[in-house]
Parts: C-alpha cells; structure tokens; sequence
C-alpha cells in the first residue's frame, strides 16, 4: 500500500532531522513541505506569529485543535516552560499515528499530550478527564467551520478565564468569516489582526488573536 504524503513528510523528518531537537523537527518539515510536497502546517512565517503569541501567553496549560502532523504541537511545546503541558486534538487515526512519532522524535513528547478524538467530544472532557482548569493558550487550526462552535464551546464549559489567548490560523485563507465575526462582535473578546501568507505560498492569509476578557 503506497504511502500518504503525511508519511512521506515523516519520514523526510526522521532521515533529515535530530533526534531530540524540536527547531530540527520544524525546519526539515517547512523544508519538505516548501521543496517537494505543500502541506497544511502553519508554517515558518505564520508560526513566528504562533511563536510570539505563545511567548506572550506563557502558558501553563495550551490546548490545540487539529493536529494534523504535529507541526504546531512541536513548534509551541518547544517554547513551553518546565511543567508546562500542550493538549493537542487530532480526530483522524492516521494523522494521529504520524503526529504521535513526529512528536516523539522531536523529544518533547512529555510536554505534549495528544488526545485522538474530535474537539467537540473532548472538549467537554478537559476539566474531569484532562485535569485541566482553565486554558491559557488556544491554537484553532482544524477544520474552519469549526471554529465559532468550538469557541462558543469552550465559553460554555468554563475553560476559558480573563486574559486566555486564542490564535486562530487562516482567518482569510481558507478563510474563517463567521470566527472573525463572532468574536469582533463579541464584548468578551478583544482582537487583534496578524496579516500573513499562506504557508510556502504567496498568498494573502492572516491570523487573529481573540483575548477572553472573562
Ligand atoms: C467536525 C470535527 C471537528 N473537530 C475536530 N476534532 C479534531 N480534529 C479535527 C477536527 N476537525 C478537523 N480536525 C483535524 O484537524 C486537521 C484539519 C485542518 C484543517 N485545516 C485546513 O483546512 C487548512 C487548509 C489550508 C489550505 C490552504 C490553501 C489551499 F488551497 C488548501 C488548503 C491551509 C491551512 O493552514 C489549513 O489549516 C486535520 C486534517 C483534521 O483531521
Ligand atoms: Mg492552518
């Protein structure tokens, strides 16, 4: 059975990369995927805009939705300080499969926890089941569509305190309409615009930041 081009990025990665080294990890990716195969990473330019805003939320606690290979989940773990943990939700088996060896050969697979499943299951288990209180950090990164419920989601189940930092990826490309209106429009949201590119692409994309005002 031939290989899925995730396969083939992993793969790319355990012959190109170090072991143990997360920066390694997400070089030979954007390598791969800017070279040989486009892949929906968030990638180099954006992910300076992840690095910042996980640099400026200093979380204890960071939830990502949409894991896909587990560029994001290494990239952000990698910026996590000593205790500091990362739930990453991937609902796909086989994106599950290649994110959990992605994750391990970058070494930070003590920092980071991937929970196979969809969000709007897991979500409502973060607090019993994950021990979590409230998120500090969230990446929405999975399908688009997606984003408003699972926004509105984590409001319901209390996951979210004054000053949480979601960071939405392709808020113009493919583009998030109803995620940017709901939380411009929402007085417990305030928002910041990050103008980007499309990941090896150049292509117009952005990337919002909604902080929780509680
Ligand atoms: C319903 C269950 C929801 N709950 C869920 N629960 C758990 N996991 C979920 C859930 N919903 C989705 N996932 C997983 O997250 C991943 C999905 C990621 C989606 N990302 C995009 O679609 C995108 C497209 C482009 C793009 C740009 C230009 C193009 F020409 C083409 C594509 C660029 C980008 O940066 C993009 O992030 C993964 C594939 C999928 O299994
Ligand atoms: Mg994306």
């Amino acid at each position: 059975m031939n290989q899925s081009k995730e396969q083939r990025i992993l793969n790319f990665v355990l012959q190109n990369a170090v072991r143990g080294d997360p920066c390694s990890v997400v070089d030979a990716i954007d390598k791969y995927c800017s070279q040989k195969e486009w892949a929906m990473n968030v990638g180099d330019e954006k992910g300076k805009i992840l690095d910042k805003t996980v640099e400026e939320a200093n979380p204890s606690v960071a939830l990502e939705l949409g894991t896909y290979c587990g560029y994001s989940a290494v990239r952000i773990s990698r910026l996590l300080k000593a205790g500091a943990r990362l739930l990453t939700v991937e609902f796909n088996p086989e994106f599950a499969a290649v994110a959990k060896q992605m994750i391990e050969f970058a070494g930070v697979q003590d920092k980071v926890k991937l929970l196979q499943g969809p969000s709007e299951e897991i979500i409502p288990q973060l607090k019993k089941k994950y021990e979590v209180d409230t998120l500090d950090f969230v990446f929405l990164d999975h399908w688009k569509d997606r984003y408003t419920p699972d926004t509105k989601l984590l409001q319901e189940c209390n996951l979210l305190r004054k000053g949480s930092i979601l960071l939405a990826d392709n808020v113009i490309f493919p583009g998030a309409p109803d995620f940017l209106n709901y939380v411009r429009k929402s007085p417990h949201f305030q928002c910041t615009n990050y103008p980007s590119h499309l990941e090896y692409m150049q292509v117009e994309d952005a990337m919002e930041k909604a902080v929780f005002l509680g």
